[in-house]
């Protein structure tokens, strides 16, 4: 058998706005909210050979060594679908923040997903491939696709959504990690709201005013600190600002580039805080 050998990148995403509608009785969330990919990539690296087995090198020493990790899990979630048995070496270099909101660890794995089943000559067919997603976590179905979506259900209902602004994003993480079980677990009644989606977002006015995210309470009272960020952020000139999924990552909202490159710079002089610019994608 030929090695083969391929590179993915899998983006990061922010949820614009997040919508907490009701528990279910199988404590996961119904949630409404809005799933936009960002150019900020972990990078994965698969090679497919013969033999048995899956490897791992992780850059990230806590993540390193391997069955846990989400990359390996979908790895083995597609050899097993495929009935296939070959050897699958991964390394994977984290340039997104862990457990920070920003989805990489679902984008990771979605990345597996996508390229280790065509690597193989496409065994799983798509509406499989979603479901596989699915087990491995709510968010990873949306990594699979394309679109910016409106995201319901647990987060698995993907509808695509147009938002036409002309926008960049300045990410902010101030190093605290934030347990997304813990914070859905720490949600009360009181946290939850409805929301209607809408087909278009128009400008970035209309962008800013539909940013809301119910998890921001319960993020915000185990790490004040989010609370700090939000309010440095706006401070740097940001026309909209939010903590992302579960948090601990805040956006702000800049017209362009530039703006963002100079309160990065504030914010990373002043804070020590981790901040990247990026754009929608
Ligand atoms: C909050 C969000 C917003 O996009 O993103 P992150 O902050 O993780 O990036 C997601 O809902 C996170 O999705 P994901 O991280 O894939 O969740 P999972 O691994 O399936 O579940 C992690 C934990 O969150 C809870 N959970 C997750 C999704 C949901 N709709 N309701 C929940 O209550 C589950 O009970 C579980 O204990
Ligand atoms: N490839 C991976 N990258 C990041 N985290 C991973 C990975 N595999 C497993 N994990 C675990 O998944 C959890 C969530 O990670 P991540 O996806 O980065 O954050 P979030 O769910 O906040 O977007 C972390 O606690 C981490 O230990």
């Amino acid at each position: 058998m030929k090695v083969n050998c391929q590179t993915v990148y899998a983006p990061a995403k922010v949820n614009l706005c997040l919508h907490v509608e009701a528990r279910r009785d199988d404590g996961y969330h119904e949630l409404c909210m809005i799933m936009q990919k960002v150019s900020l990539y972990d990078e994965l690296t698969i090679t497919v050979s013969e033999g048995e087995g899956i490897g791992l090198v992780c850059d990230q020493v806590p993540l390193a060594d391997g069955e846990d990790n989400l990359v390996v899990r979908a790895s083995r979630l597609i050899l097993e679908e495929a009935k296939r048995s070959v050897r699958v070496d991964l390394r994977l270099v984290k340039n997104i923040p862990v457990a920070a909101g920003l989805g990489g660890g679902s984008s990771d794995a979605a990345g597996v997903l996508l390229t280790l089943n065509r690597m193989l000559g496409t065994p799983v067919a798509l509406p499989q491939l979603h479901e596989l997603a699915l087990q491995l976590g709510a968010d990873v179905p949306f990594f699979l696709q394309d679109d910016t979506v409106w995201a319901r259900g647990v987060g698995e209902r993907l509808t695509p959504v147009c938002v036409a602004a002309d926008y960049v994003l300045l990410l902010v993480n101030p190093g605290v990690p934030v347990s997304t079980a813990a914070v859905y677990q720490g949600l009360t009644q009181d946290d939850f709201s409805c929301c209607e989606p809408v087909a278009r977002i128009e400008g970035r006015q209309d962008l800013c005013r539909m940013l809301h995210n119910d998890l921001e309470r319960v993020a915000i009272s185990s790490q004040p600190v989010i609370e700090e960020v939000k309010k440095n952020v706006v401070c740097c000139g940001a026309e909209g600002v939010l903590m992302s999924g579960s948090g601990a990552t805040v956006f702000g909202v800049f017209a362009n580039k530039n703006n963002a490159d100079k309160a990065a710079e504030k914010l990373r002089c002043q804070h020590g805080w981790w901040c990247e610019v990026v754009s929608p994608l």
